[in-house]
């Protein structure tokens, strides 16, 4: 189990990109980027493992963020039956919408949190942890909507943050100019 995903992260393709000044290598790989192509047998293994880790009992709601939460997301809902909503970049201003303020280490934005209410057990789940930022928005938007956490996973660790509580993660890597490489992993 997720030998698939810890040979795609080492053999994956790398850029360089910069945010005031400071430049950061980025790996660029199916699950955090949709690029190269995202098999089926990456899915699979990567659905497997999120399976076998997950407390999935009595969760309503699946939560991920767009876009790259959404094949995975996708893949866990056709595997457990269990709905997920799209944290989305774009405001709806329905009733009962949640703005989340969302900086990584490349970007500054809001999020828009709907469809997730009062008492839903709920689990996050996302393709990479880095700085923390997005899921230390997403936090306290769950507590607005009076949403329950059930479980947090990340197929993807760089960084190991502090987010305050406990998350579950299958892979965690450094990353430097000259590729990924595998610290960690839950299998
Ligand atoms: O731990 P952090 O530093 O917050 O980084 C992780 C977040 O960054 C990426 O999303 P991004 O906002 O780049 O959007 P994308 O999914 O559209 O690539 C990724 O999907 C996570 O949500
Ligand atoms: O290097 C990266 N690649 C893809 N997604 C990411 N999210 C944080 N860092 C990265």
């Amino acid at each position: 189990m997720l030998e698939i995903l810890k040979e795609s992260l080492l053999t994956c393709p790398m850029v360089k990109r910069e945010k005031d000044g400071v430049v950061y290598n980025y790996f660029i790989h199916p699950i955090t980027d949709g690029i190269p192509a995202v098999t089926a047998e990456l899915l699979r293994d990567v659905t497997a493992a999120m399976l076998k880790s997950l407390d999935l009992k009595n969760v309503d709601k699946i939560v991920v963020s767009e876009a790259m939460g959404i094949h995975i997301g996708t893949a866990l809902t056709l595997a457990t039956g269990i709905p997920f909503v799209v944290i989305r970049k774009r405001e709806y201003r329905l009733p009962g919408e949640v703005v989340i303020g969302q900086e990584t280490g490349y970007s500054k934005g809001n999020l828009y949190m709907n469809c997730v209410n009062k008492g839903d057990r709920v689990v996050i789940i996302d393709d990479v942890i880095s700085t923390g930022g997005t899921i230390k928005g997403i936090l306290p938007a769950l507590k607005i909507a009076g949403a329950e956490l059930v479980d947090i996973l990340f197929v993807v660790n760089r960084g190991s943050p502090d987010i305050g509580i406990p998350y579950k993660t299958l892979v965690t890597i450094d990353v430097d100019e000259n590729g990924v490489k595998i610290i960690d992993s839950a299998f």
